[in-house]
């Protein structure tokens, strides 16, 4: 990771129009900006490309216009185009976010380059081995979870062969914190009501969507989530 990277993942926000109970993606941004959100990333299962680069230049100019540019960063899940074509475009944008099912590691890195910011989701079955036999020389983070069942993602944490949810054990990601060579951001199902465990695991941060983006005040309930994890 070159020296002069650095990023705060302890109060990550997950976000797409999927999420935000029809209200628009930069307004929420905005909330949770005030908040006190240290990360953002624009995620959509359901937006397509153009309307991804759109969200992500709202998200862009809501940390523009706060003034919190390098405080906050910024990445984009899965899409890798989305990326060239926003910083492309002027939009400061600071990296992405893949997971085990999305393009390589060493791909995203050629064509992010060495100072953007790559986050890749750990494996779900047999964690601790996973984390420790990775190269980690491409990536900045790990994001790990589900903490919780969710239902933002049934899917999430879900044995292929038995259908059955595997959540995160507190034990397993203190060990998972200690061990892993770069920062652990966790989230999945995660509210304000967990953040003294998650805290005390040692991970470097959490993530949420709906504990934010379903909130009737998303910017108290960003500051709840913040001041909590601070304590
Ligand atoms: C911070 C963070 N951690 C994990 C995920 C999950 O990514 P992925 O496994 O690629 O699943 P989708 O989000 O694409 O459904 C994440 N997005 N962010
Ligand atoms: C995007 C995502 N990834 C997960 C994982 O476990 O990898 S859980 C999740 C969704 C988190 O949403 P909410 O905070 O509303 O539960
Ligand atoms: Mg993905």
């Amino acid at each position: 990771m070159p020296a002069t990277k650095s990023f705060d993942l302890s109060a990550y926000l997950i976000i797409g129009p999927e999420n935000t109970l029809n209200r628009p993606v930069k307004s929420v941004i905005q909330a949770a900006i005030k908040g006190g959100i240290t990360f953002i990333q624009i995620r959509s299962k359901v937006a397509d490309a153009k309307d991804l680069i759109a969200y992500t230049r709202d998200a862009a100019a809501a940390i523009a216009e706060a003034g919190q540019q390098d405080r906050i960063k910024l990445v984009v899940d899965d899409r890798l185009d989305v990326v060239l074509a926003a910083r492309d475009l002027g939009i400061k944008v600071d990296g992405l976010h893949i997971g085990q099912s999305d393009l390589p590691i060493d791909f995203c890195r050629q064509y992010l380059g060495p100072d953007a910011i790559l986050g890749v989701s750990a494996r779900n079955a047999e964690l601790l081995a996973y984390v420790k036999e990775t190269d980690v020389t491409d990536i900045d983070y790990f994001g790990a979870g589900p903490f919780h069942p969710t239902q933002t993602k049934p899917e999430a944490g879900r044995d292929e062969k038995t259908g059955e949810i595997h959540t995160r054990q507190v034990a397993e990601l203190i060990e998972l914190a200690h061990l892993s060579p770069i920062p652990v951001v966790v989230g999945g199902g995660v509210k304000l009501a967990d953040m003294p465990q998650l805290k005390a695991t040692g991970v470097a941060g959490f993530f949420v969507i709906t504990a934010i983006t379903e909130a009737s005040d998303p910017e108290r309930a960003t500051r709840a989530l913040v001041t909590a994890w601070q304590a």
